[in-house]
């Protein structure tokens, strides 16, 4: 389990966390509890999500087993330092579906002495690398990669299985359009989807 570091000598000193997955692997969750324990740190802490992230909530972000917390939508990630003033830590949800920019705003969020933490899907349903996050876990100094249960086989899971024909990038959804798999459930799911 992933521990604050405590640093009584550096309290402006500023890093970046990444907490990813698959679908369902309690990103979110993760997130949240994060969250709460700087808040109960007594640190001040500011929420942000991309606002195309309607799935659950328009404001917060919301986990799976319906856990929340109240959030800002912002539809760039250039207006998240503008947020920022005399804050201790940021989180970031969603964070797949945000612009090109984010490593960069996270790394200028960091510098400032900034605790920011950001979850996101490492893969989109092709198990390609999705939007912003390898550039993400490639500055972030911790890296927190969990798991979900395989919905066929009860392994570990890390692929987003999508369950519709959809071959769009952006798409919405929870378990009637997603499922996580394990690497041989994946693989055997796509080539029986294939036409033959
Ligand atoms: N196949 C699954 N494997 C693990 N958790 C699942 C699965 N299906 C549903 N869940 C639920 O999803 C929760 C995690 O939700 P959440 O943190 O929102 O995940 P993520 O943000 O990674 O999509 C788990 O605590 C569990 O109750
Ligand atoms: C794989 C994949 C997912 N999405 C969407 C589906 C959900 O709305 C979110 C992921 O939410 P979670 O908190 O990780 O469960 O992303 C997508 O648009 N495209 C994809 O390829
Ligand atoms: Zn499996």
């Amino acid at each position: 389990m992933f521990l604050e570091k405590t640093s009584p000598r550096d309290r402006r000193k500023g890093w970046i966390e990444v907490i990813c997955g698959s679908m369902f692997s309690g990103k979110t969750e993760e997130l949240l509890r994060r969250l709460k324990r700087a808040r109960i740190a007594g640190l001040t802490v500011e929420i942000f999500k991309p606002n195309i992230d309607i799935r659950y909530s328009q404001t917060h972000v919301v986990s799976h087993d319906a856990n929340s917390i109240a959030s800002t939508p912002v539809d760039a990630s250039g207006n998240i330092p503008l947020l920022c003033g005399n804050i201790d830590v940021v989180g970031i949800d969603e964070a797949q579906f945000f612009d090109p920019n984010l490593p960069e705003v996270c790394n200028l969020l960091a510098h400032q002495g900034i605790r920011v933490i950001v979850a996101g899907l490492d893969m989109d349903f092709k198990g390609q690398p999705f939007g912003p996050m390898p550039a993400l876990m490639a500055m972030a100094e911790y890296v927190t990669k969990v798991h979900a249960i395989c919905m066929h086989c009860g392994d570990l899971a890390h692929y987003s299985h999508r369950l519709t024909n959809n071959d769009q990038l952006l798409l919405l959804g929870e378990t009637s359009t997603y499922e996580p798999l394990c690497r041989t459930c994946y693989h055997k799911a796509i080539q029986s989807n294939k036409p033959s």
